[in-house]
């Protein structure tokens, strides 16, 4: 990559600057510092996004930072242009953001005020929602949606979850009766959802803490979706927390100091979340960590899911 890495930073004109690989796992990210300011190169993952899907989400990053929501945006090349080719790689450089990852997966929640943390990611989502609204796209704007279609839909986004070949014949037949009953009850109510531009992957691992700022990164996954989707997103991850309650009352209460949302689907949001990593891990069952992840995955899923079943006024079981 250090051929792709140098000529990206002569397109940028930060050749001889200080540049350290971050991460490698989806994109590689490399935090570039030149005197006092820093930087985020990116070099996509091959495939995964169309230049106009990544101009979008610049030129939405861009909008967002100007509106004061705390995002990364998108430093132009000397050129002018915000996104480059190299060597058939896509690559571009976003603004470094203070402060560091809430946590991770693995190592848990980094912060010695949970709840605090929680009512401010609250916020700041409200405030992301907004500023989205207030924002119109230019025309050529694309990006993929988290509609019905693209959760529970023959082609979800993120595959056919009920079709993911570790699932036991229980598992299996408990996500094919969720998937038609959660897709009866989505429709039923769509139309009066909260929909818009989300983040889609507000994990730990996404939201920077800085003190008690939050501001989020990876607007890889992000597009047009429910915002309940959004919410959901930042809590599945937290469902085994022993203060779980707490940290989705705070989140919720933060939320709508900025914003009103009408949370009477978030079981729903929740189980539809859970089911997206079970399709997600289909295609990447061979990396490392993959089995145990997809054991993760499953086990939520089948606690989420049978949660919502048994509540569901359509539940059969
Ligand atoms: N703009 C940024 N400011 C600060 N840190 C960043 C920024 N972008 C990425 N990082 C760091 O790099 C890591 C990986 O970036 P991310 O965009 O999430 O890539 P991936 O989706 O490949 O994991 C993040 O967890 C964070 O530590
Ligand atoms: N989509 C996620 C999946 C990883 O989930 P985790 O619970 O193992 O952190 C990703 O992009 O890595």
């Amino acid at each position: 990559m250090s051929g792709v890495v140098d000529q990206a930073l002569e397109l940028w004109g930060l050749s001889g600057s200080q540049v350290t690989l971050i991460a490698t796992r989806e994109n590689h990210v490399y935090r570039v510092d030149r005197e006092d300011t820093s930087f985020a190169l990116r070099l996509h993952r091959r495939g995964l996004h169309s230049n106009a899907a990544l101009q979008s989400e610049l030129a939405w990053l861009s909008a967002l930072g100007g509106d004061g929501i705390g995002v990364p945006t998108p430093l132009a090349a000397l050129d002018g242009q915000n996104l480059h080719t190299v060597d058939g790689i896509q690559v571009d450089v976003l603004s470094w953001l203070p402060g560091r990852p809430l946590g991770s997966t693995s190592a848990g929640i980094d912060h010695s005020d949970s709840p605090a943390v929680f009512r401010a990611i609250g916020r700041e989502m409200a405030r992301f929602h907004r500023a989205s609204d207030r924002w119109t796209p230019p025309a050529a704007f694309s990006r993929w949606s988290w509609d019905r279609a693209g959760l529970l839909g023959d082609a979800p986004l993120w595959g056919r979850f009920w079709e993911n070949p570790t699932l036991t014949g229980d598992d299996s037949e408990l996500l094919t009766r969720y998937r038609r009953v959660a897709n009866t009850d989505l429709a039923q109510m769509e139309a009066s959802l909260d929909y818009g531009l989300i983040h889609a992957d507000l994990v730990r691992e996404n939201i920077m803490t800085d003190g008690q700022n939050v501001r989020f990164i990876d607007f890889d996954d992000a597009g047009f979706g429910f915002r309940l989707f959004d919410i959901a997103t930042a809590l599945v991850k937290n469902l085994n927390e022993p203060d779980y309650p707490l940290l989705k009352d705070a989140l919720l209460d933060g939320y709508r100091q900025e914003r009103d949302i009408d949370t009477a689907l978030l079981d729903l949001f929740l189980s539809l979340r859970a089911v997206t990593y079970v399709g997600w891990i289909t295609l990447r069952l061979s990396e490392e960590g993959g089995p145990a992840r997809n054991t993760r995955f499953i086990e939520t899923a089948r606690t989420v899911v049978s949660e919502y079943l048994n509540r569901s006024a359509h539940g059969e079981g």
